[in-house]
């Protein structure tokens, strides 16, 4: 089974002492993830060594960055590198949330430099992709997303996309509550999925993981992650809720 994934991206929320209670609210529970089964807690900059600390001792969890550097070093003030947290121990990286395409300009050439970074050092790269209400309600999505993905993946080679998490979160379900049903969720990770096959062959589709995203919950995130093409979630608002993720963490597919 491809690997399935509970991502929380925690976004610019919570102060330390916060940030480390819900840590530590999260990791009570001890949940082992199956085999197949990762936690991923993506949490802004200064506290990914805290909970790289305190994850690095759990099976099945790693930390990940909200996001990361287009340039490999130098004179870039504010910025930070991938190989910065390659070298702190981050394990994943988001790239391309439709929050840093909409309130910071990242095109699609910045997302592919990111990309490219994070395969070189390893970190393995949450590529986000999805579309906004107006396009849905005009039937465009597939062709919405398919255009991101060309000009975000299609120049890696297959072992190089086989290392990317892609995310389909549509825009009109980010942190409003409306969730796309199962059904539309399923519909657009089997999109996904044969472009993926088209370009490098179903072999390689099949092993890649499609997360979706948008209004997961505790109360939705079994019957969205039992689909067959849905490999887990990346969960924003419900993540900053031990309770919550944790519950989501178990609805994940076995
Ligand atoms: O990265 C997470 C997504 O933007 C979803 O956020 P949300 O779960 O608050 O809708």
């Amino acid at each position: 089974m491809r690997k399935q994934i509970a991502a929380a991206n925690w976004k610019m929320n919570l102060t330390l002492d916060k940030a480390e209670a819900l840590l530590d609210g999260i990791l009570s529970e001890n949940i082992n993830p199956t085999e197949n089964g990762q936690v991923v807690v993506a949490v802004p900059f200064p506290y990914l060594i805290m909970v790289n600390e305190k994850v690095a001792k759990r099976k099945g969890y790693a930390v990940a960055a909200q996001n990361c550097g287009n340039k490999k070093s130098g004179a870039y003030t504010g910025e930070v590198s991938v190989e910065m947290l390659s070298s702190i121990g981050v394990e994943y990286c988001i790239v391309g949330h439709s929050e840093r395409r909409e309130y910071y300009g990242e095109i699609d050439e910045i997302l592919q430099q990111k990309l490219v970074l994070c395969l070189d050092e390893n970190i393995t790269p949450i590529f986000c992709c999805g579309e906004a209400l107006d396009v849905r309600e005009k039937g465009k999505q597939n062709d919405f997303v398919k255009t991101q993905m060309e000009k975000a993946l299609f120049d890696f080679s297959a072992s190089e996309l086989k290392k990317i998490v892609i995310a389909y979160e549509p825009i009109w379900a980010i942190g409003t509550g409306k969730t796309a049903t199962s059904e539309q969720a399923q519909q657009m990770h089997a999109f996904i999925r044969s472009v993926l096959a088209g370009k490098w062959g179903e072999d390689v589709a099949q092993d890649v993981t499609i997360l979706y995203g948008g209004s997961v919950k505790a109360s939705n995130a079994e019957e969205l992650f039992h689909s067959p093409d849905v490999d887990g979630g990346l969960v924003g608002g419900a993540s900053l809720n031990a309770a919550e993720f944790i519950q989501i963490i178990k609805a994940l597919k076995h």
